[in-house]
């Protein structure tokens, strides 16, 4: 560490399957110094996108293929040691990591030790897709920087507060309690980051108000949150519970498992495969993308419709629950990708629950704005809200927060 420079930055990263986010940010005053996304990892037609956010910095793309999320965390640090940013920085405090499975057992974000590692790799069965992408982000970033502590923030941590009612599943307790089987949740990092922001949006404390968050993105899930605490959550034992997402079934009979086995001939992988990738959106109509349903709606394309039609169902079927679930809804608030910039699912989803006290001003919702913003019209009795949710943020707060415990005790974070 230098002697008169305190280390004031945070690596985030944000290991997907096949895609790594991430983001260097300055906590003496949360800015952010450079964001990118490497995209398509192992495949033929891998992409990276670099942007500094320094002064002159400018935007770079990379078009190779990168065949792992270990090159791929390799061409990040490269990106940033062109731009003065590496990893070797003095300044650099912490590396933060999203981990999206961490069980019953991660309740708090967690400095990664051998033990951590142990049980983020025993957890890969019921994350398959995100927890493999995870370790091997870690492990990368502990080879550049081996003196650097690494931190964890579990995707799973906001929902543990949720009550045994809704994280039960009603199967056998004998076998549930032998393999682990419960409803665990996921995104709440960012439904954690998004219902305080609504809470903020509205003039109150988070402990005062009860919010339904929808997280919208290519995965997505919809949160019951009671005063600042989690109560209900759509995704379950893994992130394929719950909505309609872009690959993702969401919600559906057991029984069409054995089905698909039984009759169908598929093996346990084929249908895991069949429901995590081929499913929602992409497998309803072909595209998982949001813009380009939407560009076929408006074509009069009746495929994409029904897709939409289907996202649209069990979305206000979530937002109905989870109202029954509160009791008293204060706000619902829309985030990520799609619920932050598709202004026709907002409308969809609230349309027909007036009696609730839900509507949408399609000015108000058409208008394209920045930060967080009400689209409900002034008389209705629940706030609606465009929440942008940054689990960038979030991540390099906590993980900051945990290895630099006395300065943010001062406010100085
Ligand atoms: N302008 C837009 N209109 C509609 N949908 C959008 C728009 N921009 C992004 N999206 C949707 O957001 C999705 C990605 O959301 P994001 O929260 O980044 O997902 P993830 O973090 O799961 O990769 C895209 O697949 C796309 O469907
Ligand atoms: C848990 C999960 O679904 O994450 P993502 O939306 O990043 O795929
Ligand atoms: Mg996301």
């Amino acid at each position: 560490m230098s002697e008169n420079r305190a280390a004031t930055r945070v690596l985030v990263l944000n290991s997907g399957s096949s895609s790594v986010k991430y983001q260097l940010l300055d906590m003496s005053d949360s800015s952010r110094l450079a964001v990118g996304l490497v995209e398509r990892i192992g495949e033929e037609t891998s992409r990276l996108v670099h942007t500094p956010l320094t002064d002159g910095g400018e935007k770079r793309e990379r078009t190779a293929p990168i065949a792992d999320h270990d090159a791929a965390l390799k061409a990040v640090a490269e990106e940033l040691a062109a731009d003065g940013l590496g990893l070797d920085s003095p300044e650099l405090a912490v590396i933060g990591h999203r981990v999206v499975h961490g069980g019953r057992h991660f309740t708090e974000p967690t400095v990664i030790d051998d033990a951590v590692l142990a049980e983020i790799e025993r957890l890969i069965p019921v994350a398959p897709l995100h927890n493999p992408a995870n370790l091997t982000g870690i492990r990368t970033a502990q080879a550049l920087r081996p003196d650097l502590p690494q931190v964890a923030v579990f995707d799973t941590a906001f929902h543990t507060t949720m009550p045994e009612s809704a994280s039960r599943y009603a199967i056998d307790v004998k076998t549930a309690d032998e393999h682990r089987i419960r409803r665990y949740g996921f995104h709440g990092t960012s439904h954690s980051y998004v219902s305080r922001e609504t809470a903020k949006l509205l003039g109150k404390d988070p402990s005062e108000v009860n919010v339904i968050v929808l997280h919208l993105g290519n995965g997505a899930s919809a949160s019951a949150v009671r005063g600042g605490r989690c109560v209900d959550t759509s995704m379950g034992l893994t992130p394929l519970e719950g909505l309609v997402m872009g690959t993702r079934s969401g919600d559906l009979d057991p029984a069409v498992i054995f089905h698909l086995m039984r009759v169908g001939g598929m093996s346990a992988d084929e249908i895991d495969a069949l429901l995590n990738k081929k499913s929602g959106l992409i497998g309803l109509c072909g595209d998982n993308d949001m813009r380009e349903i939407r560009r076929r709606v408006d074509e009069g394309d009746e495929q994409a419709r029904l897709a939409f039609d289907i996202y649209i169902h069990r979305l206000k079927k979530y937002i109905g629950a989870y109202y029954a679930v509160l009791g008293r809804v204060d706000a619902v608030a829309f985030t990520a990708g799609v619920g932050e910039n598709a202004a026709p699912v907002r409308e969809a989803a609230v349309t027909g629950l007036e009696e609730l006290g839900l509507a949408v001003d399609s000015e108000l919702n058409a208008t394209r704005a920045d930060g967080p913003r009400l689209i409900s019209p002034e008389y209705a009795r629940v706030a609606v809200a465009v929440v942008p949710t940054d689990e960038e943020l979030e991540i390099a707060r906590q993980s900051y927060a945990l290895v630099t415990p006395a300065r943010t005790e001062n406010g100085n974070a």
